[in-house]
């Protein structure tokens, strides 16, 4: 782009260049007839000098057409490359936002369940937060972490424990509506959002997903296997953060894990505040 508007450029002094040229010689010939106009009193004398001064301007104004003519052509040219480049340009940019919409999108996903990620949580969570804060609709934050799941991975392999991962990961994504968010935490631990239930649905709604993923007839090394899952969960309160509804879904997971594991508990907190 920048060398067809430095040639553009370059053209078009040198046409203003030689239009001038040729302008002051065509005001030199017109002065010319008229010194002759004023100065020669033989008609035959004056009309030699005429014929031959009109017919050097006309030459002249042929060459000031052909040189315009010229300019014209160059500029059309240019334009011309000029457009092409641009949409070359845009094709470029609409490939390269693609590329990064693609990238956003990958940075944002765990390639190993296609789960959101931690990153994508994060967001997720201020989204649903700044949601809450205006609108003061339920929203609860659930931890869900497999039960001893280093033992799968001790004693059928790492990628046994992959597929397992993948495999709750799916029953995590199909128990939820649209409205409703679960991303891969991290390691064997998974967080949910859920807005809008109620203690009781939301205690049916995760006891039916944990015995859902328990009833899933795991077979490694021909051998039957159950995969049990505990949960806590916690419901935003009145002036705190995200964090702290976080940390307190977080103590509940505990508590599950401490009581028995395979179990959902409600963080206290949250149902007192929900009678
Ligand atoms: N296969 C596989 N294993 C993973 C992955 N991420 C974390 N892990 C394993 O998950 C296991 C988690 O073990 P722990 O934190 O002891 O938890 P646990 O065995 O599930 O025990 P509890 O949570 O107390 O029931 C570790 O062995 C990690 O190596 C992964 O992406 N793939």
């Amino acid at each position: 782009m920048t060398n067809i508007a430095d040639n553009t450029h370059e053209h078009t002094q040198n046409q203003y260049a030689n239009n001038t040229e040729l302008h002051d010689s065509m005001c030199h010939k017109v002065n010319a007839i008229e010194n002759h106009l004023i100065h020669i009193d033989d008609i035959d004398e004056l009309k030699v000098k005429l014929i031959e001064q009109v017919s050097k301007l006309h030459i002249e104004l042929n060459q000031k057409q052909a040189q315009e003519a010229q300019s014209i052509k160059v500029m059309i040219r240019s334009f011309a490359a000029m457009k092409k480049q641009m949409d070359g340009l845009h094709t470029e940019i609409a490939i390269y936002k693609q590329g990064l919409f693609e990238q956003q999108k990958f940075n944002l996903i765990d390639p190993l369940t296609q789960l959101p990620n931690r990153a994508a949580l994060e967001e997720r969570m201020s989204l649903e937060f700044r949601h809450y804060q205006r609108h003061k609709q339920a929203l609860w934050v659930i931890i869900a972490d497999i039960d001893h799941f280093k033992s799968i991975n001790d004693n059928f392999g790492h990628s046994t424990g992959d597929k397992t991962l993948q495999v709750i990961s799916m029953a995590f994504k199909n128990a939820l509506n649209g409205s409703e968010f679960v991303a891969r935490f991290g390691g064997e631990e998974f967080v949910l959002l859920i807005p809008q239930l109620s203690v009781n649905h939301l205690d049916v709604l995760l006891n039916r997903l944990r015995k859902k993923i328990k009833n899933i007839p795991f077979k490694f090394k021909n051998q039957q296997i159950t995969v049990t899952v505990s949960i806590g969960a916690a419901k935003i309160l009145e002036n705190e953060t995200i964090q702290d509804t976080f940390e307190r879904a977080d103590a509940a997971l505990y508590r599950a894990k401490k009581e028995s594991r395979d179990k959902v508990i409600i963080d206290l907190q949250t149902i007192a505040t929900s009678i």
